[in-house]
């Protein structure tokens, strides 16, 4: 059982926990926010957290949270460094809408889950692989 420091910034979103039906964890809006088609807004999650030593934290979309807010997650996958752990070090969701949306506070439009850090990695520049090469993207076709 790892342990994380949690402080939220909001009275108003309810405490960060593990929701039965699935592994990762729910992160909610943290105020409302109105969005206007191609508009971008970083959306506060309302929590900032001491992370395990060693770990750091991957916030993906829910997968349901196009369809019912219309947005999309403009880092794809965002990375909280371990390091992001001052008390003004508040999580946010960078949120792009595609059409005109309206996000309520404490509403769950994200997940996280904690993942071990990278082993530490040496570069060696080398002119050969020596390996047999795989074939590019979509090279395997498509059925
Ligand atoms: O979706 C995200 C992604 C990142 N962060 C926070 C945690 C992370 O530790 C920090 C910086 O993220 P990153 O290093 O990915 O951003 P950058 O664009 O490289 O900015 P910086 O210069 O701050 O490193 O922003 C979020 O709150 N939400």
């Amino acid at each position: 059982m790892e342990n994380i420091k949690i402080k939220y910034f909001s009275d108003e979103i309810d405490k960060v926990e593990k929701i039965v039906k699935g592994d990762w964890i729910d992160l909610r809006a943290a105020s409302n926010v109105a969005l206007k088609a191609g508009e971008f807004k970083l959306i506060p999650l309302g929590v900032a957290m001491q992370l395990p030593k060693g770990y750091e934290a991957h916030i993906v979309p829910r997968s349901s949270t196009y369809k019912n807010f219309g947005v999309i997650q403009t880092n794809s996958t965002g990375i909280v460094d371990e390091t992001y752990c001052g008390d003004n070090d508040q999580w946010y969701f960078p949120a792009y809408a595609l059409r005109d949306t309206v996000i309520d506070v404490n509403d769950r439009i994200c997940q996280f889950r904690i993942m071990e850090h990278q082993p530490e990695i040496e570069f060696e520049i080398v002119e050969m692989l020596g390996n047999k090469d795989r074939g590019g993207i979509g090279s395997t076709g498509k059925n």
